[in-house]
């Protein structure tokens, strides 16, 4: 797969870039008494696209839901872009579920108003030169399209979000390969370089061409975290043998 980095050049908000964009310490989060989250530990900065990589279990959704605000019953101390998970961080935090949240028969040109009227940092033009980009109709329902293509619908509404940081919950999974270029590539177009991405995947191989840094998870915990080319020179091999060794 190739994947052009052709994210802007410049910052385009001014923001403090030398703050963490996400500073965790012992995050804890049971369900009953399952801890998904086992006392977690992870500092992110602004400017980076870092994969969320781990197995089936080991909490990438929780984590992301965490730092969404959607989980508010958890333990340690949490911050993303300089607050608490709540109403003020997700002003600035555009999250991604893995589960899709708008309505069927809702057009994609709804979907833009609904956003536009729920997000103070949306911007619909960017929005509708995305869904351009991906080659969607906007008076098409979400029911008529292809899983496919609701991916590249919603990638588009969390990606117009002018955020200081965005969290994509398996974005790229279930579609083609072809499709998956397509969506990286929208997703890269949007970017501005001040801000955090982080994609949790298991599609490790299309997604690190365009990984600044990884974070691997097991059991709750992290265990490993890095740079890629730091990882990759100190190990000898690309991130997906380094993740197939971790996880074997
Ligand atoms: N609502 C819930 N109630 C009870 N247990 C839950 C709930 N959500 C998640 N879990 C459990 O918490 C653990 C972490 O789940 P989570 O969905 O965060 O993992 P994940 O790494 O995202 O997995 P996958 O890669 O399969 O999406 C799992 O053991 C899961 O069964």
């Amino acid at each position: 797969m190739t994947v052009t980095d052709d994210r802007p050049t410049t910052g385009q908000r001014g923001d403090d870039v030398t703050a963490p964009a996400i500073e965790i310490h012992g995050l804890v989060k049971a369900y009953g008494a399952k801890r998904a989250l086992d006392g977690l530990d992870l500092t992110l900065p602004y400017g980076r696209i870092v994969g969320l990589l781990g197995e089936n279990g080991c909490g990438k959704t929780t984590l992301l839901k965490v730092l969404a605000g959607v989980l508010a019953d958890y333990e340690g101390d949490v911050r993303i872009a300089g607050h608490e998970p709540g109403p003020r961080s997700k002003a600035h935090v555009s999250f991604l579920p893995d589960v899709s949240f708008l309505s069927d028969a809702a057009r994609v040109r709804d979907c833009i108003r609904l956003y536009d009227d729920c997000f103070d940092d949306f911007d619909a033009a960017k929005a509708h030169e995305l869904i351009g980009f991906f080659g969607l109709d906007e008076s098409t329902r979400l029911r008529e399209m292809s899983k496919g293509m609701r991916e590249k619908v919603q990638i588009s509404l969390a990606m117009a979000r002018r955020a200081r940081v965005y969290l994509l919950d398996e974005p790229i999974s279930g579609v083609d390969p072809a499709a998956r270029d397509l969506i990286l590539q929208g997703v890269l177009r949007s970017l501005s370089e001040d801000s955090l991405l982080v994609i949790s995947t298991h599609l490790i191989h299309d997604l690190e061409p365009i990984l600044d840094g990884v974070v691997m998870m097991r059991h709750g915990r992290v265990v490993l975290a890095g740079e890629v080319d730091d990882l990759r020179a100190e190990h000898g091999k690309s991130i997906d043998q380094l993740f197939r060794e971790v996880y074997r």
